[in-house]
């Protein structure tokens, strides 16, 4: 964006990972959705397409915002009149230097995930959120103990009907796979029918250790396609979910028998490691999968300037991407978002926003340049997210769990067992979120409804009648 907002400005992308990772197959789905694929490019093609851009392959050591230059691990030193920080986050492990403990953010820790589970008879996955549910998902051939904390499945994408929905498909034998990926979009440096029913809820809702300088770009949308996530064993799907508990903790053999705790030595077996729960269950295991969120990479930019850090560590930024520090930006997964939002927009770590945040970001940079005013973009009116989770397609749209939302919303839901699960937020009348799993086709017209805040009190629960056309019925 800002190499082609300012031809004339010399820009400069410094990056720690050996590829440039592009953004391809855009689609714009509605106004706010889009879908798009993320691939692995040589750093000639973007620097082809605009002259104006140099790359360069090295980590930035130290940042000096006072006069206005990085320097990067090789020892140059590079001045800038505007910055933007884009590095990301790494995994948030439950304990660090654990041999046996690992976190899946780029495409190293992806194949070492892969590696380890060639050989694996058992893993124990700990977290709720996104990459636990592809990884139970994905996992063949091992024995999957899922340690969740919450009542159920998936808690930072979905509330406990649609897990409830998801669930089956735990339990039954995947679908034939689809065509398998023509070629694997990263590389390491190594190798360049129920029935329809209709019903309103009640009122109340419901690897690693990479240091900044050697990690990678996060894996984009579909990262497991195109690699084997098969274990040792001759099954396809075995995945136990132990809810409502936690790790307290993690121990090997060894570490027990030097324990004075008895009781523990008793659980000694032949697995590399054992986990204990909170729930007092322990389970033998060949390693831990920790799934429990990301931190932001801020470390380098830190000392020795006076950024503002957010409380969940990222680097405040305003509504022009501005960190508190003169001239310097931040989006992405580092940044986190401060600005007055939209009551239907809420930041998440994803593609999605990092995209959109970049891609904003380059336009405030250019336009406080060029001293051309610059409003916020409308894509920060909605949040909106199209995913996959086991193998169905899932949009989200608004509050679409009710973050934030009082007492006085309601929810209507409409599910055919196998098929879809919709649900809609309504607050005051109005639609303020949606979850949509499954072909549904109405993400478009659920969109609109959002973005125009019409009162749908008069149409009650046949907001989601099946037999009623809705795309027709608001046309
Ligand atoms: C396994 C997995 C699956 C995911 N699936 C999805 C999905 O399906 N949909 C979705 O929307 N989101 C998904 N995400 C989240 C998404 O990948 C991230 O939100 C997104 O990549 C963030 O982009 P970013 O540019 O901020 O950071 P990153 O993609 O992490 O890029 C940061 C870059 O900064 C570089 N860097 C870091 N420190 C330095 C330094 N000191 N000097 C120089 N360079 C540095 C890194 O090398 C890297 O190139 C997934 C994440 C993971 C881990
Ligand atoms: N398809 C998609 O859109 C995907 C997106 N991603 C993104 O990639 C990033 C990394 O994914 P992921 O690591 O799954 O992060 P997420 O933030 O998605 O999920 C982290 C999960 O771990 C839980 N958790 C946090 N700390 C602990 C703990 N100490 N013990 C047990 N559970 C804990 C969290 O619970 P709580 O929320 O209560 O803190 C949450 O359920 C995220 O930004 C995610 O959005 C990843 C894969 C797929």
């Amino acid at each position: 964006m800002l190499s082609s907002q300012i031809p004339s400005a010399d820009v400069a992308l410094i990056t720690a990972g050996p590829h440039i990772k592009a953004v391809t197959n855009y689609k714009q789905v509605s106004r706010t959705l889009e879908e798009f694929d993320v691939e692995e490019q040589p750093s000639s093609v973007l620097e082809e397409k605009f002259p104006n851009l140099t790359i360069i392959h090295s980590a930035v050591k130290s940042l000096h915002t006072k006069s206005h230059c990085v320097e990067t691990a090789d020892g140059r030193v590079f001045g800038y009149k505007k910055l933007c920080i884009c590095s990301g986050a790494r995994p948030k492990l439950l304990t660090q230097d654990n041999p046996y403990m690992l976190g899946i953010r780029d495409t190293d820790s992806a194949q070492e995930f892969q590696k380890r589970l060639s050989k694996a008879k058992r893993i124990v996955i700990v977290g709720n959120g996104g990459i636990a549910l592809e990884l139970v998902y994905e996992v063949e051939g091992c024995e999957v103990i899922w340690a969740v904390k919450d009542k159920a499945i998936g808690n930072t994408f979905f509330d406990a009907g649609a897990a409830q929905f998801l669930i089956p498909s735990l339990e039954a034998d995947k679908p034939q796979a689809a065509a398998p990926c023509k070629r694997p979009r990263f590389t390491t440096e190594e190798a360049a029918p129920g029935g329809s029913h209709i019903f309103t809820a009640d009122r109340s809702s419901q690897a690693y250790g990479h240091g900044p300088t050697d990690s990678g770009s996060a894996l984009g949308p579909d990262w497991h396609e195109g690699i084997a996530l098969r274990g040792a064993e001759q099954v396809s799907h075995r995945v136990s979910v132990e809810y409502q508990c936690e790790v307290e903790k993690i121990f090997t053999c060894e570490e027990l028998h030097k324990s004075p705790e008895q009781t523990l030595r008793t659980e000694c077996g032949d697995w590399p490691v054992y986990v204990r729960l909170t729930n007092a269950q322990t389970f033998g295991c060949d390693f831990v999968v920790s799934a429990t969120g990301v931190v932001p990479n801020t470390e380098p930019f830190l000392q020795g300037n006076t950024f503002v850090v957010a409380d969940d560590g990222g680097l405040q930024v305003d509504d022009h991407m501005m960190t508190s520090e003169a001239d310097v930006y931040a989006a992405g997964d580092v940044c986190t978002a401060c600005w007055e939002q939209s009551p239907l927009w809420q930041q998440m770590r994803l593609w999605t926003q990092a995209r959109q945040m970049g891609w904003y970001a380059g336009r405030c940079m250019a336009a406080h340049i060029l001293s051309e005013p610059v409003e916020l973009d409308f894509c920060f009116e909605l949040f909106s997210h199209i995913t996959k989770f086991f193998n169905y397609k899932v949009v989200l749209l608004g509050k679409f769990n009710s973050q934030g939302l009082g007492p006085d919303h309601e929810l209507l839901v409409r599910c055919t067992k196998g098929q879809e699960y919709v649900k809609v937020v309504l607050s005051g009348g109005r639609m303020v979120g949606a979850v949509l799993i499954g072909e549904t086709d109405l993400e478009e017209t659920f969109e609109n409804l959002i973005l125009n805040q019409m009162d749908l009190t008069p149409y009650g629960e046949e907001l989601l009648n099946p037999d009623i056309d809705i795309e027709d019925y608001f046309d």
